[in-house]
């Protein structure tokens, strides 16, 4: 794929539920190895535009191409290896309770691939070591694990198959500050290493500012603007102003600013 065509494009894109219009005539790219902050309002239709392009919300309208290929003209095999090359954080983790962790990170491996126990073993300890873990938590339960850690295991299970692109929705959601500051930089140091692409939906300005490369604004069921920080801080949409320029959003700029 040339440096220049989008990871994923959308176009078009209408989604709804009943009555209800969430996401209205969308257009958007996401461009190779970047980090890219999805955001908008409470019920913009953020979580909706992820689970729609993974395939889990059907369209009313539109395509959807990811890594080169419409995903309305693939066949079930072409559908299943397309899905091998991403991965998932659903929001609030989504672990296994019953499965150990080095389980719930084993689980896309013996979904997806034939291999023996010691490998995916050997595989899950090296997933676990990627996101700061050891392979003591491997032999954990999720309930005895912090949010923190919650988050760090479900990023090693969306790293699994080793894959292209890595949805992730809220992922700092419920952290601490400083857990979610750990967070971020894992997100960037693995992104930087593996060169992975990152969608990543959130409503943590402290990511948008330290792990993300772009940012696309949802509201009204379309993209209301995307660029860099600096495009968001002279933004004239007034959702875009008060989230970026209001109080919090100053406060980080300015930090930016005089760094
Ligand atoms: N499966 C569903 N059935 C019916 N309506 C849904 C479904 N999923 C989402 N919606 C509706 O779609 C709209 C957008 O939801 P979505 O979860 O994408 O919002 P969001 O931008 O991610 O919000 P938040 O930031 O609060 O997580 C909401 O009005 C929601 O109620």
């Amino acid at each position: 794929m040339s440096e220049k065509t989008p990871v994923i494009k959308v176009r078009d894109l209408v989604v709804g539920f009943g009555t209800q219009t969430v996401l209205n005539h969308l257009d958007m790219d996401v461009r190779p190895a970047e980090i890219l902050g999805v955001v908008g309002a409470s019920g913009a239709g953020k979580s909706v535009l992820l689970r729609t392009i993974i395939g889990l919300i059907p369209r009313r309208h539109g395509t959807i191409d990811v890594l080169g290929k419409d995903l309305d003209k693939i066949d079930e095999n072409e559908r299943r290896a397309m899905e091998r090359r991403w991965g998932v954080l659903f929001q609030q983790g989504a672990l296994f309770s019953s499965l150990t962790v080095k389980q719930n990170v084993q689980f896309p491996m013996r979904e997806n691939l034939e291999i023996s126990q010691r490998l995916m073993d050997e595989m899950a300890y090296a997933k676990l070591e990627m996101v700061g873990l050891s392979p003591r938590d491997g032999d954990k339960y999720p309930s005895e694990l912090s949010g923190g850690m919650t988050k760090r295991v479900a990023l090693a299970r969306a790293l699994a198959l080793d894959p292209e692109i890595v949805f992730l929705d809220e992922p700092t959601s419920g952290l601490d500050p400083i857990s979610a500051g750990d967070f971020d930089e894992l997100i960037r140091t693995l992104q930087q290493t593996l060169e992975i692409t990152v969608f990543m939906v959130t409503h943590d300005l402290e990511s948008l500012y330290t792990a993300c490369d772009r940012i696309a604004v949802l509201a009204d069921g379309k993209l209301a603007a995307e660029g860099p920080i600096s495009a968001m801080l002279e933004s004239d949409h007034p959702w875009v102003k008060t989230y970026f320029q209001g109080k919090r959003g100053s406060s980080l700029a300015d930090r930016e600013l005089t760094q």
